[in-house]
């Protein structure tokens, strides 16, 4: 549709910013309708047969929560999901243009705009709606399958034993740090395996309460315990004939490895307050990044536990150890994000590939995943630069800091979140998770 045939509903509280927007746009598009009170969105919506809402984050004077900008986004999704909504929100706001975003704002512009910059966000944002029809085959979590990136011949090696026992039903147990692909290749050895027909049942045990553990795992009978109103198979039971992946196994508490061990040598589980076991056939993956020869050491993990589990182990290097996985894993989120969120970005330069091969990777590969969807939807340009990128620690070695380098990483830190957001202490201090005292303090003590 072109943005002259467009129907559009701007709502603010500003009257003034209402009078000046439908000054500009009622010359380029055929109907503009203003609002100033938010409450009236859902009629509006409704009855007026909108294409574009363009609205405000920040409906109460001096409050830039954004808050109930968000809440109205999701009411006009909820009444129209496919609504094109543009967010409008403050200069420096850029952290919630982007949660927006992700929310499902189709685009923002920076107040006060720009008339220029506005004219091109809407029609843009009318371009995207052609593309609509492709961005929903394109949802993350579509995809699990031969989405792994592996070009590294570390990863190419751990993907090569992960194929070899694939068809096996050996135990595997996969060791990385956080963000390295543990629960992605847990998938994959799954869907390599005789059971890939079967149920893949995903279990994080790091995010399991201690009193959910078990009836968790096992299931329960109805009045087994206050919250028991039914009976409830388990996991165990749900992945019947697949795969079950127990990640963080080393959260997992001593009594209750002990009753996993015997799960595993006798193939049966029990529900809690049923005394019949139910005879269980499925293929255990498990995954921790804590060291768990250590916790064997240190007897919080049993050792005769780790030798079931471990039959076979795969060890997931970090990203910083992979360089070469770096560029593709960046190409293919960058492919990803774009169509998902409609932006125009096509490419990443060379520098910004360098700049990545350089920086330490913490998060890993979610990190890197989350930095290129940030760096996507706030791009100007159609490559990517170093400065698109955001990385929290860049140029930092973390393992071999002394406490003079992490003086100076931070005063760095500091100074790049002041230039970020021009010297607006609020926003620079949120980004780098500190108090506008503590930011204050710091700014004292490095002579800033
Ligand atoms: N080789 C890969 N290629 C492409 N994407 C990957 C790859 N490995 C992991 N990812 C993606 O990176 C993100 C983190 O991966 P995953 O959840 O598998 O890590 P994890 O090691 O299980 O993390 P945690 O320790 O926090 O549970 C996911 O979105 C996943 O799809």
């Amino acid at each position: 549709m072109q943005l002259s045939e467009a129907k559009l509903l701007i709502v603010d509280d500003d009257v003034d910013v209402l009078s000046a927007a439908k000054l500009l746009l009622k010359r380029h598009l055929k109907h503009v309708d203003i609002e100033k009170n938010p409450e009236k969105i859902p009629f509006l919506i409704n009855n007026g047969n909108y294409d574009i809402v363009l609205l405000d984050m920040n409906f109460t004077r001096d409050v830039s929560s954004g808050r109930e900008g968000f809440q109205w986004l999701d009411r006009i999704l909820d009444l129209s999901p496919k609504m094109t909504v543009i967010m409008v929100t403050a200069y420096g706001d850029v952290e919630m243009a982007v949660r927006a975003i992700k929310a499902g704002a189709t685009d923002f512009v920076l107040k006060p705009w720009e008339n220029d910059k506005l004219l091109a966000t809407l029609e843009k944002a009318m371009d995207s709606r052609k593309a609509e029809g492709d961005t929903e085959d394109t949802l993350p979590s579509k995809a699990p399958q031969s989405n792994l990136i592996a070009q590294s011949t570390s990863m190419q090696m751990v993907l090569e034993t992960a194929e070899r026992v694939a068809p096996t039903d050996a135990n595997v147990l996969i060791l990385g740090e956080n963000g390295t692909g543990k629960t992605q290749l847990a998938r994959h050895i799954h869907e390599r395996s005789l059971r890939t027909q079967k149920p893949f049942v995903c279990v994080d045990l790091g995010a399991l309460s201690e009193n959910l553990f078990e009836s968790e795992l096992f299931g329960h009978v109805k009045g087994a315990f206050t919250d028991a109103r039914d009976d409830r198979a388990g996991r165990f039971e749900e992945a019947q004939g697949g795969t079950i992946f127990l990640d963080e196994i080393g959260n997992l508490p001593l009594a209750l490895q002990a009753k996993l061990l015997t799960v595993i040598q006798e193939r049966r589980v029990t529900r809690v307050g049923s005394n019949r076991p139910v005879a269980v056939d499925v293929r255990l993956i498990c995954a921790t990044n804590r060291d768990i020869d250590d916790m064997v050491a240190n007897r919080s993990f049993r050792q005769d536990l780790l030798y079931r589990i471990n039959t076979i182990e795969l060890e997931l290097p970090p990203l910083r150890e992979r360089p070469d996985d770096i560029a593709p894993l960046a190409e293919f989120y960058l492919k990803q994000f774009r169509k998902k969120y409609n932006r125009p970005v096509t490419s990443i330069s060379s520098a910004l590939i360098k700049k990545m091969q350089q920086y330490t990777w913490p998060g890993n590969i979610r990190e890197l995943q989350h930095a290129v969807e940030r760096a996507v939807i706030l791009a100007q340009e159609k490559v990517l630069q170093p400065d698109d990128l955001f990385l929290k620690n860049a140029g930092s070695e973390p393992a071999a800091a002394t406490a003079f380098d992490l003086e100076d990483m931070e005063k760095n830190m500091i100074v790049k979140a002041l230039k970020r957001y021009n010297g607006n202490i609020t926003d620079a201090a949120r980004e780098l998770g500190l108090s506008r005292a503590a930011l204050y303090r710091r700014l004292e003590k490095y002579g800033l």
